[in-house]
């Protein structure tokens, strides 16, 4: 069977799952929609995707010399399941349309958990979202935390976590955002809500989180601290992160997040995404019984490959989670 796949919201989450659903053999993009004719959309179309708009729109869209298949109504007739990328908090709005078109739907971490009712992290829950009609793939950070709290819980057991974020304040293309010159502790209420938000994947891990946003678009970074219940050391904690598909580790004269997006810009990769969470396995240390390491989060694109996980456990054309994780890897090359 082919999945069939459709994005609404072709921005910087929804283009990327484009691609990447795209090169996987099980699965492949019936249209993606957009609501302006900007040069994403004629983008979309020089790929090869079939582009759809909101009924209002598609007079714009024609006007503009962009070809429209239809309708969004008309998109969600072809296809299996729906990618909603939309700005968080309008995807929300987007539910009752694919309730009545009968198609299963998957939100992104903008959205509340309670919308789908399943959150979902590729290692860390799969089999949860198995034949679901609606999932929500946590937010980048979200997605950071539980890739490599899970195998830290299963191995030592996480007693607890306490963890900093800075955040990256808008992605490289957004022109609206800042802070240009400020670091701004947000959210400034504390903890912050990505605590909350792993343990809609992992329920039992406590865990609690604060947040600062800086003027960079590049990255954001985690400073992590847990207390685990058995004993162990950085070497044996090394090791277990080296075995994380999803886990890089960064060193060799990479001292920050500039510099791990040049090695994706120098690895070739599509627009120089980094997937893997960058940990700096220097940075890995025992100090009076509990663990602290530094990682990077591409906020861009570590969440794509979990897209076409959640696509795999949705359509069931996969029910086991580690052999869709491979294939969706081999297939991006991770
Ligand atoms: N950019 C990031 O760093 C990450 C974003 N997310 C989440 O992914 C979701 C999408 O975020 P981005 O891709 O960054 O947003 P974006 O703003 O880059 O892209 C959103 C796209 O949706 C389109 N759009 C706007 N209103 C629409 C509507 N009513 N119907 C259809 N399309 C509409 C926009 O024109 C744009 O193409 C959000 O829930 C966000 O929280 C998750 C992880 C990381
Ligand atoms: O979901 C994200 O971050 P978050 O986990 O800090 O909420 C993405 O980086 C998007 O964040 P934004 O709402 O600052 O664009």
């Amino acid at each position: 069977m082919t999945v069939k796949v459709a994005i609404n919201g072709y921005g910087t989450i929804g283009k990327r799952v484009a691609d990447a659903v795209s090169v996987q053999e099980d699965m492949e993009i019936i249209g993606v929609a957009k609501t302006r004719p900007n040069f994403e959309a004629f983008m979309a179309k020089k790929k090869g995707y079939d582009v759809f708009a909101p009924e209002d729109r598609i007079k714009g869209m024609e006007k503009a010399n962009l070809e429209v298949e239809g309708s969004i109504d008309d998109m969600l007739e072809r296809a299996d399941v729906i990618v909603d990328c939309t700005p968080g908090g309008i995807g929300e709005k987007n539910k009752p349309i694919y309730e009545k078109a009968g198609v299963k739907a998957i939100w992104q971490g903008g959205e509340d958990h309670e919308l789908a009712g399943c959150s979902f992290n590729a290692q860390s829950n799969y089999e949860e979202a198995l034949g679901r009609d609606f999932v929500r793939v946590v937010s980048c950070n979200t997605t950071g935390l539980c890739r490599v709290i899970k195998p830290l819980d299963d191995e030592f057991g996480v007693n607890k976590a306490r963890v900093t974020l800075m955040r990256r304040a808008a992605d490289p293309a957004d022109i609206k955002k800042g802070p240009i010159n400020a670091i701004v502790p947000n959210p400034i209420k504390l903890p912050s809500h990505h605590g909350p938000d792993v343990k809609t994947v992992l329920p039992d891990i406590d865990i609690a989180t604060t947040a600062v946003k800086l003027p960079t678009t590049l990255m954001h970074l985690h400073t992590i601290n847990m207390e685990l219940n058995s004993e162990c050391t950085a070497e044996e904690v090394e090791a277990l992160l080296a075995k994380q598909s999803r886990v890089r580790f960064v060193g060799q004269g990479i001292t920050s997040t500039a510099e791990v997006m040049e090695m994706a810009r120098d690895m070739n990769r599509p627009r120089s995404d980094m997937w893997e969470n960058c940990v700096w396995n220097e940075s890995i240390t025992i100090y009076e019984g509990e663990l602290y390491f530094f990682q990077g989060i591409h906020q861009e694109s570590d969440v794509i490959p979990e897209n076409v996980d959640a696509i795999r456990a949705v359509m069931e054309v996969e029910k086991d989670g580690t052999k869709s994780v491979a294939k969706t890897n081999k297939a991006m090359g991770i």
